[in-house]
């Protein structure tokens, strides 16, 4: 597979690492204005790294847009030349919904809107995918790709804003979860390594209970509240002070704000 990654900031460079960890492509283009988080990668075999992208997009089959919707329309429209029926696009933007894409390259190219979140460059990354018409038979070839990056899921086009905000977002959702158990651990004593390593591990272990067991959150839940114990008081005072309601509230909030980019 010929793959080119246009923008390697923070998803496109996370995207890149993974790819370079399971080393499945047959060429890797990695193109942006500044490439500094990709120059490791300049001495790979088979990797280029450029500020070409046209070049990119000439030299490959799979292109991987990952540019803020800010900068979407002018790069797709300095490349749309170079795009052809043979290549398959593959948008991150946060957004961009696919009609934007094909008003550029021609609702006749195979376009695929792809949400990832930053795990992708350790493997393991919730990836929503949607295609376009035109490239509905390319959605098992997309979903190879990022199944080796992690799950994949495809979705109606009109679920991907939703999807952006659980599962991109979602990493900095549970990233302030660990953080704010770690302030708590630090406040009963702990050093802060040690709370750190203490909250992770016990994150990790909740997630991979529920992953590896198929049960519901409440039955592992009934499994640690002892009756009239210390975790049933803390944990009916998180839902006091508004625990569950304020995380439904910022998910919310993140969908309304992903819903005005989309107009933008
Ligand atoms: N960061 C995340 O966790 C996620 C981001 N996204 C979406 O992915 C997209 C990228 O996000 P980030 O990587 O966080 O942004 P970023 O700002 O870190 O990366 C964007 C990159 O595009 C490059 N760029 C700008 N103009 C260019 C041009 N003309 N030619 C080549 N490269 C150019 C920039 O130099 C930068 O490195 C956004 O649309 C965002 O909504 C989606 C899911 C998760
Ligand atoms: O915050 C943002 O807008 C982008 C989309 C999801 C993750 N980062």
């Amino acid at each position: 597979m010929k793959i080119a990654i246009i923008g390697t900031g923070n998803l496109g460079s996370s995207i890149a690492k993974g790819l370079v960890k399971n080393n499945t492509f047959s060429s890797l283009y990695l193109s942006d204005k500044n490439t500094t988080n990709v120059d490791a990668y300049k001495s790979l075999p088979n990797v280029v790294v450029t500020n070409d992208n046209e070049l990119a997009v000439a030299e490959s089959d799979i292109v991987i847009f990952a540019l803020q919707p800010k900068h979407i329309n002018s790069v797709l429209e300095g490349v749309s030349s170079k795009i052809s029926e043979k290549h398959v696009v593959m948008s991150v933007a946060a957004g961009v919904e696919i009609s934007r894409i094909e008003g550029i390259i021609g609702a006749d190219k195979n376009i695929i809107r792809v949400m990832p979140n930053t795990a992708i460059s350790i493997g393991k990354s919730m990836t929503c995918i949607a295609a376009n018409k035109a490239a509905q038979d390319k959605v098992p070839m997309a979903r190879d790709i990022f199944n080796q990056l992690g799950t994949t899921m495809v979705i109606p086009e009109d679920q991907i804003q939703a999807a952006t905000v659980i599962c991109a977002s979602g990493i900095a959702f549970w990233m302030r979860l660990v953080r704010a158990t770690t302030q708590g651990a630090i406040q009963l004593g702990f050093e802060a390594h040690e709370a750190h390593q203490l909250a992770l591990q016990t994150c990790y272990g909740a997630a991979s209970l529920l992953k590896e067991s198929g049960r519901h959150p409440e039955e592992e839940i009934d499994r640690v509240t002892t009756p009239s114990g210390c975790t049933i008081e803390g944990l009916n005072e998180m839902e006091h002070q508004g625990l569950s309601s304020s995380l439904i509230k910022g998910i919310n909030a993140s969908f309304e704000k992903i819903n005005q980019l989309k107009k933008n």
